[in-house]
């Protein structure tokens, strides 16, 4: 088994159309990025690079190659799914945490559960997507930025 953590953090401008786990949130205001700026999947990733010894999504897609720019983070994961799969791993269990003051991801979050297992090849109960406010404290909470973090278990299948 091995464990990986994911951090991510993508400021909330206007004229950007807000993606996260997946899913598109009607909103005022939209993440900004060099890909869609999904910064859940974004988190998701490092965590399972981490886990791999992999390093990180900026090694693997590097925000100055052309290639990704706009891309969408679901293609990205699909890449990340396939090195985790060719090391013989699968997901043992997921669990991130999505930090924005808003809007509320409380009903997106079967939607993107359901994105992420389809992507990852696992059943959606291995995966735990929460979300909180910071009580209006720090750049969350004033609305400048949503952060996530994840920690993923990772399981050799091969054994
Ligand atoms: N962007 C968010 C933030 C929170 N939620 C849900 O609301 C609950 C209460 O949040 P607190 O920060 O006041 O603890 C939280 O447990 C989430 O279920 C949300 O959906 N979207
Ligand atoms: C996802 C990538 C793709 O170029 O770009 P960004 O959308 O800017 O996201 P970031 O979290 O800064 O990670 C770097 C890149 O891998």
């Amino acid at each position: 088994m091995r464990i990986g953590i994911g951090y991510d953090v993508h400021q909330l401008v206007d004229n950007r159309t807000l993606i996260v786990g997946g899913v598109t949130i009607p909103y005022e205001k939209g993440l900004l990025g060099h890909s869609d700026a999904d910064v859940l999947l974004h988190a998701i990733m490092d965590a399972i690079l981490g886990a791999l010894g992999e390093g990180d999504i900026g090694k693997h897609f590097p925000d100055t190659e052309g290639q990704y720019k706009g891309a969408s983070s679901l293609s990205l994961l699909k890449a990340v799914y396939s090195m985790m799969a060719e090391a013989d791993y699968e997901i043992g269990n997921l669990d991130a945490v999505m930090i924005a003051q808003a809007p509320k991801m409380s009903p997106y979050i079967g939607l993107m559960k359901s994105k992420i297992a389809a992507v990852l090849h696992c059943d959606e109960s291995c995966i735990n997507l929460k979300a909180t406010t910071t009580e209006h404290l720090g750049f969350e909470g004033r609305g400048e930025g949503i952060a996530a973090q994840a920690v993923v278990l990772l399981q050799n299948c091969a054994l």
